[in-house]
């Protein structure tokens, strides 16, 4: 604090102490400090040796090279000790730890000028479909805004990767090949729709042109079907369904792992799985491995129960407002009443 650095058993309302010199931050006080005896202190300032107390200035009245203490300092205070944040050899950055605001911030404090760190990784997005028209757009028949991208960025940026946008390809595979080489260098392209087996989909096709090592074609999963991976040289590419909503939910599936593993961080790390109480009954899933989107509430006794959106269509972009979980049910589940507990993976 501003005020004056003195032995508090001196400090009694009434007293006279004689300043005997100043502590600026920055530049401490070298002498020692005696009895009946006062050093003009600020906040940030060393602490004198003979000091155990601060009276702040507002206590006190000053008069030449005299202070009388104003009011009663009952316990030594206004100090604060050395390494009460932390200490020399305390492990503050664990290995894998994402660099956000207070880690910086620590590394800076505990005096590291450098730190060892994965770069983010660059992720580029590449949207596909001739009806595909940026927000803004006046839309002709037939066309619709091109969303997903933008949860993909925001994503990808909260999972410590670089989003890098490639824009919207048409359907056409001369002009998706020419993106695929403008992204050179990348250490992901997610190519997002035409995935499918439709004769406008040529996601798959163009990236072989270009020598990619298919790792799998498609997936045993709901929603998310046509997701595809593969190898292009040294960049990992991710093919995402076109539907958004089976784009975000293969997004935290396989995007949020990868990026996990790319940067030093276990995989399976990224999917954070809860258990949770069913509020309503559920059908049962079908041939494929599903994901519901699904609200999360925390009862009072501090369980948690999910309520699967009404309706799961994957196009739908709005139940992903009130997500924040994912309820997963396995290929040929039964039917699972009200109050059965489900697996849920997190997704907020
Ligand atoms: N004969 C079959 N048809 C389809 C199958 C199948 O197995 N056999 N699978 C279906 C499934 S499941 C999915 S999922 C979709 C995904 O197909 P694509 O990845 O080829 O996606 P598109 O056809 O390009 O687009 C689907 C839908 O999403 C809209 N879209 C695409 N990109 C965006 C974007 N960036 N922002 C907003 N909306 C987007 C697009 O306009 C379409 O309406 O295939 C089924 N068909
Ligand atoms: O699998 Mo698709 O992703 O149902 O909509």
């Amino acid at each position: 604090m501003d005020g004056y650095a003195v032995r508090q058993c001196d400090a009694n309302l009434g007293n006279s102490l004689r300043v005997i010199g100043e502590a600026p931050a920055g530049r401490p006080f070298t002498g020692a400090l005696g009895l009946g005896e006062a050093v003009r202190i600020f906040t940030g300032s060393v602490v004198p040796r003979g000091a155990d107390h601060v009276v702040i200035q507002e206590d006190t009245m000053r008069d030449g090279d005299q202070i009388t203490v104003t009011a009663s300092q009952p316990e030594p205070s206004n100090i604060r000790a050395a390494g009460i944040d932390f200490r020399e050899g305390d492990l503050l950055l664990p290995a894998g730890r994402l660099l956000g605001a207070a880690e910086l911030a620590i590394a800076a404090a505990a005096n590291h000028a450098e730190v060892r760190a994965y770069p983010r990784p660059r992720i580029a997005v590449m949207a596909n479909g001739d009806e595909l028209r940026p927000p803004g757009s006046a839309l002709a028949e037939g066309e619709i805004i091109c969303s997903t991208p933008f949860a993909l960025e925001a994503l990808i940026t909260s999972w410590g990767g670089e989003f890098v946008d490639l824009g919207i390809a048409p359907d056409d595979p001369a002009a998706i090949r020419a993106r695929i080489q403008a992204a050179d260098g990348v250490d992901v392209i997610i190519p997002l729709g035409g995935a499918s087996v439709g004769d406008h989909d040529h996601m798959q096709a163009a990236f072989a042109e270009e020598g990619l090592e298919p790792v799998f074609s498609k997936v045993k999963l709901k929603p998310g079907k046509p997701t595809w991976f593969g190898k292009l040289h040294n960049t990992y590419v991710l093919g995402l369904p076109g539907n958004p909503a089976s784009a975000l939910v293969c997004a935290q599936l396989f995007l949020k792992p990868l990026i996990w593993q790319l940067t030093g961080r276990a995989g399976n790390d990224a999917l954070v799985w809860r258990r949770a109480r069913l509020t309503g009954p559920l059908e049962p899933p079908g041939s494929r491995e599903t994901f519901l989107r699904g609200a999360a509430e925390t009862e009072k006794d501090g369980r948690l129960t999910c309520t699967p959106a009404i309706n799961q269509d994957s196009s739908l972009l709005r139940p992903f407002l009130t997500a924040d979980l994912l309820i997963h049910r396995p290929a040929n589940a039964p039917a699972a009443p009200e109050g059965s507990i489900v697996d849920c993976l997190m997704i907020r």
